[in-house]
């Protein structure tokens, strides 16, 4: 299984507020990996870490290399990133927005090689997404510009996802569709590690799930063993439990 991003012993800090406090962790090609926590416990900064875009002491590799070290086009060969909601500042058509998803590949959006063009079209039916794909992305609903973000990385191909709450603001529906989408990736050897608040969907879609607070990870491993009652309750200070629904699950938090 091929390493495509390895962190060991990361520790970060913004202005006085250290956000990674020796974080270690290491995605290998085929995973599903969601990182949960509370609000605040550092999983956008583990994410921003690993792509090199906040300084950080201890070691990080993206595809083996330093990511402070790589241009932009390296970076993007290698991972593709999604941020927490993601701006669009100019109100461009839907399927100009995905292909911007090809830069890295050296694509001009309104003239693009077969392959960019391919690549494209796929991300865009992936996000079901093919009867906007004209229309601006001033004129979309909040979850269908979620989409066209999310179709904008996937059109990167790049082998590891790194997701930003992909899922903030879809029905269940589409984030199922979300869910077969980082499966479909895993499944061709590729890599996703996506954060989320929804601990049912992380449990049912990860190999190994990385719960985190105040910039540590204090729990990591396949979703039953790892997602304890009692280490619900650390994280969020509520009494809470993952529980089984069939093939899928449930989080239960007290009232
Ligand atoms: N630019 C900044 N300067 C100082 N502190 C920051 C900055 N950005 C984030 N923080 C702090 O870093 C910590 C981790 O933030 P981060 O965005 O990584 O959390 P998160 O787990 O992604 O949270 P959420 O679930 O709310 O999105 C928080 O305490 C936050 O207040």
């Amino acid at each position: 299984m091929s390493v495509l991003l390895s962190l060991q012993d990361v520790s970060a800090d913004l202005g006085r507020t250290r956000v990674l406090q020796g974080v270690s962790l290491n995605v290998g090609g085929g995973e599903i990996i969601s990182i949960l926590g509370p609000n605040g416990a550092g999983k956008t900064s583990l994410m921003r870490a690993a792509l090199g875009l906040i300084g950080a002491t201890g070691e990080t590799r993206l595809g083996g290399a330093d990511p402070r070290t790589l241009t932009a086009r390296e970076r993007a060969l290698r991972a593709a990133y999604l941020p927490q909601r993601p701006q669009s500042i100019w109100p461009i058509k839907v399927e100009v927005l995905v292909a911007l998803g090809r830069f890295a590949h050296g694509a001009v959006p309104d003239r693009l090689a077969p392959a960019d063009q391919a690549a494209v079209d796929a991300a865009i039916k992936a996000c079901s997404l093919s009867e906007f794909r004209h229309r601006g992305m001033d004129e979309l609903s909040g979850g269908e510009k979620a989409r066209a973000h999310l179709a904008r990385t996937l059109a990167q191909h790049a082998p590891l996802l790194l997701l930003d709450e992909p899922t903030a603001g879809l029905d269940p529906a589409q984030s199922l569709g979300v869910a077969e989408i980082l499966e479909a990736h895993a499944a061709a050897g590729g890599a996703a590690v996506f954060s989320t608040h929804d601990i049912a969907l992380a449990a049912s879609v990860a190999d190994r799930v990385v719960l985190m607070k105040a910039g540590a990870i204090i729990a990591e491993g396949a979703p039953e063993e790892a997602l304890t009652a009692s280490v619900l309750e650390a994280a969020y200070g509520r009494a809470a439990r993952l529980e089984r629904v069939g093939d899928t699950f449930a989080a239960v938090f007290d009232r």
